[in-house]
C-alpha cells in the first residue's frame, strides 16, 4: 500500500541518493544538486518505511508574457525500479497538483527526462532551445554594429549582484525563464563545476552595462557559452565579437540559445554559424486555467470560447469565454465553443512558443469556428520566442 507523505527535512539527503539511483549518476555528480530538495516541497511515496517514489516542487516565479507567476518547479521525480508502472508517479502528480492549487500557484513547470511522460498530467512542451556552433578560426564579421561601451571581466562573487538586474529585465522582455536568487545563481549558472562540461574551466563572466556573457573554456580551443543576455542587438553583437575573438580558441559552442537567436542572421558569412541542436526545454502545466489566462498580456483584442479538457484538474474543464486585450477576462460560459483543446495543448501555447494554428493543423485542437485558431495564434504571439536557461 503506497502512501504519499511529506518527506521530512531529515530525509532530504535520502532524496539525493534516490535521484542518483534512478538517474544512474555518480554520488559526486549528484552532490552538485543536493541543495534543491532542501528548499523544495518534498513529496515521498512510501511503501511502509521504504521511500519508493519522490517528487520535489520548488516555489519559483516564472516569467510569462507581461507578468511573473508563482510556479511549482517540479524536479527530482523518480520511482524505484521495483515499483514502476504501478501508478506511483500518478499519485505524486495528483498531490503536487493539489498542493499547487492550495498554494494559489497558477502554473507548474518541469524539464522532462523523456517527452512521453508528462502530457498525460496536463503538461505541454512550451519552450524549445537550439545549440549554436561558431567557427572562430577566422574573424567573425557581423552585420550589426557592436555597442562599443567597454566590457569588463568580473569575479564570480560579485556576479549575481551585477548580472541579476540585467537578467530580470531580460525575463520581462522574453518569457519562459525563472526569477533567480543569489543561491540559484551561484549553484546554477555560476557553479564552478558543470558535469555536462567535463574538462572546462570554471565560469568566466564578462559584463556590459546592458548585457553579459558567462562562459567556460577548455584545452581544445573551445569556448562554451553558459549564458548570454543582451538588451539590444548591438550589445549582443559586442558580446559575440568578444567571445569569437578570445585568443587560443577556434570554436564557440553555445548549447542553449533561444530558437529565434539573432546570431545566425548577424553573421556576415552564415556558414560560420551552425545550428547543432534543437530540443524541447520547459514543460508547462496551467494549474488554474482562468487565472493563468487572465494574468498574461495579449497581443490582440479578441474573444474566444474555449472548450478545455482536463481529466487531472477537473475545475479547469469545460467552456470558458476568454477576452484578450488590455483587460483580459476568462469566465465560464455555456456558449458554443470556437475551439476544443486539452489543458496540455493550451499550456504548450501559453508562452507563445507553440501555435494553436499548428496544433489545429495536426489535428490536436479542433476548430469549430473557422479562423479562430489563427486569431488565437495572433493573440498569443510574443515579440521574442520563450526561452529558459535554468535546467532544474
Ligand atoms: C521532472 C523530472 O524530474 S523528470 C525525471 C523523471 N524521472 C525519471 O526519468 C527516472 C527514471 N524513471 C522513473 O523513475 C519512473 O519510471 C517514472 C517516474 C518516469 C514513472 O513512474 P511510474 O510510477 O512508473 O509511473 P506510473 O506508474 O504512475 O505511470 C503512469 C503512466 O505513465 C506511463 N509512463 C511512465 N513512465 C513512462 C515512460 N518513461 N515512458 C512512457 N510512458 C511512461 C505509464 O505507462 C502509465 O501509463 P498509463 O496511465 O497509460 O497506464
Amino acid at each position: 500500500m503506497i502512501e504519499i507523505r511529506d518527506v521530512p527535512e531529515s530525509d532530504a539527503g535520502r532524496m539525493v541518493d534516490f535521484a542518483g539511483l534512478v538517474f544512474h549518476v555518480r554520488a559526486d555528480d549528484n552532490e552538485l544538486d543536493s541543495w534543491k530538495p532542501r528548499r523544495a516541497e518534498r513529496l515521498g511515496a512510501y511503501d511502509g518505511g521504504t521511500l519508493a517514489g519522490q517528487l520535489a516542487a520548488l516555489p519559483m516565479r516564472l516569467a510569462v508574457p507581461g507578468a511573473f507567476l508563482d510556479c511549482s518547479a517540479v524536479t527530482f521525480v523518480g520511482v524505484l525500479p521495483t515499483h514502476r508502472r504501478q501508478g506511483v508517479l500518478t499519485s505524486l502528480m495528483a498531490r503536487m497538483h493539489a498542493d499547487a492549487i492550495a498554494a494559489d500557484r497558477p502554473v507548474a513547470a518541469l524539464w522532462a527526462s523523456q517527452g512521453a511522460i508528462y502530457g498525460r498530467y496536463g503538461f505541454g512542451l512550451a519552450t524549445r532551445a537550439i545549440g549554436l556552433e561558431v567557427d572562430t578560426s577566422r574573424p567573425l564579421d557581423l552585420r550589426t554594429t557592436p555597442d562599443d561601451r567597454p566590457l569588463r571581466l568580473i569575479d564570480i562573487a560579485s556576479a549575481p549582484g551585477i548580472l541579476d538586474p540585467i537578467h530580470r529585465r531580460g525575463l520581462a522582455a522574453r518569457p519562459g525563464g525563472l526569477v533567480r536568487d543569489p543561491e540559484w545563481w551561484t549553484r546554477g549558472i555560476l557553479r564552478s563545476v558543470d558535469v555536462e562540461a567535463p574538462g572546462f574551466t570554471e565560469p568566466r563572466v564578462v559584463a556590459h552595462p546592458a548585457g553579459y556573457a558567462v562562459y567556460r573554456a577548455n584545452g581544445q580551443q573551445t569556448i562554451r557559452v553558459v549564458e548570454l543576455v543582451a538588451e539590444t542587438p548591438q550589445v549582443e553583437a559586442a558580446l559575440w565579437r568578444y567571445l569569437a575573438s578570445i585568443d587560443l580558441t577556434t570554436r564557440v559552442h553555445a548549447p542553449t540559445r533561444p530558437v529565434d537567436d539573432l546570431l545566425p542572421h548577424m553573421a556576415a558569412d552564415p556558414d560560420q554559424v551552425a545550428v547543432k541542436e534543437n530540443y524541447g526545454a520547459l514543460w508547462l502545466r496551467l494549474i488554474d486555467v482562468p487565472a493563468a489566462l487572465r494574468a498574461r498580456s495579449w497581443a490582440a483584442e479578441d474573444a474566444f470560447v474555449l472548450e478545455i479538457e482536463d481529466a487531472r484538474i477537473p475545475s479547469n474543464s469545460g467552456r470558458w469565454r476568454l477576452t484578450t486585450g488590455p483587460s483580459p477576462a476568462c469566465d465560464r460560459t455555456t456558449d458554443a465553443p470556437d475551439l476544443t483543446l486539452t489543458a496540455a495543448d493550451l499550456a504548450a501555447t501559453y508562452l507563445g512558443g507553440t501555435t494553436p494554428a499548428a496544433l489545429t493543423r495536426i489535428g490536436a485542437m479542433t476548430e469549430h469556428a473557422p479562423g479562430s485558431a489563427a486569431r488565437l495564434t495572433a493573440a498569443l504571439s510574443v515579440p521574442l520566442a520563450p526561452y529558459i536557461n535554468d535546467d532544474f
